[in-house]
């Protein structure tokens, strides 16, 4: 399946959020977009989950226009809340006990297995760490069975250690997972580590001002150490959308 998104833009409350915004994205794609806090990021990925409507233009799959919520899109928002009263395998499956969809056991737990999550399946969320909670919110979002995953900053409340564990553990996993990742992250590196492509965001109205592409690159944690320029280019593209934003403002 393939995502094309053609010169969309988004007015909320007679506010242009974004604007003459292109974008395709390929079956089995890791895409990040990075931007300053406020460009529209969320809001981009609510158009593709069907909350929001683009005032301008238009988003495809397949050829399909998206004109509100639709089948195609499973969506992590920034505060994924599990339920503290289900356990960890009540609140995965809450999208099939909600919609009363059978569940296949044999699936859930073998997902259970590569999210590390086995031994907790009965337990609360209270009994969690900061990232199993987050593991599992995002089985949640996976078990929706949808061809694109939108995850809005999964990691962005945890501590650094266990921020980077999971990093590395979505790195290891994300070719099982066999869906197209949406990301929106403020972490450079985190987009620079886990990403087939990123896509920066910022001015005002909101726009992509570049895109990097880093297919075929190997990125492991040595590979980071090594990108200081391209770090550096991507924080000063960013900050320059930022500084034009505010001067707008
Ligand atoms: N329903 C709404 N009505 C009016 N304005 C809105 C609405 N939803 C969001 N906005 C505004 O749209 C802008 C973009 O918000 P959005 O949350 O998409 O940005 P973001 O890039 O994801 O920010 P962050 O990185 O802080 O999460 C903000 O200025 C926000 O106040």
């Amino acid at each position: 399946m393939t995502l094309v998104i053609t010169d969309a833009g988004l007015t909320l409350s007679d506010k242009q959020i974004f604007q003459h915004i292109n974008l395709t994205v390929e079956r089995g794609e890791f895409l990040s977009i990075i931007g300053p806090s406020g460009c529209g990021k969320s809001s981009l990925l609510n158009v593709l989950a069907g909350s929001l409507l683009l005032t301008e233009g238009e988003a495809s799959v397949d050829g399909q226009v998206i004109s509100g919520y639709n089948g195609h899109f499973a969506y992590m928002p920034q505060e994924d809340l599990l339920f503290d009263w289900k356990t960890v395998f009540e609140n995965i499956t809450l999208y099939q006990t909600i919609h009363h969809l059978p569940i296949d056991n044999d699936e859930v737990m073998r997902y259970l297995d590569i999210f590390g999550l086995t031994d907790a399946a009965d337990a609360y969320p209270e009994e969690l760490s900061g990232g199993m909670k987050q593991r599992t919110a995002l089985l949640r979002t996976l078990l929706v069975e949808r061809e694109f995953l939108l995850l809005d900053e999964p990691f962005g409340a945890l501590d650094i250690i266990t921020r980077n564990g999971l990093q590395d553990w979505l790195k290891t996993i994300k070719d099982q997972l066999n869906r197209t990742i949406i990301l929106v992250t403020h972490d450079i590196d985190e987009a620079l580590y886990l990403s087939d492509r990123i896509v920066l965001m910022g001015g005002s109205p909101s726009h992509f001002i570049s895109e990097i592409d880093l297919a075929g690159q190997n990125q492991t944690r040595e590979w980071l150490n090594y990108q200081g320029e391209l770090r550096n280019n991507i924080y000063t593209t960013m900050l320059a959308g930022h500084q034009k934003a505010s001067e707008r403002r």
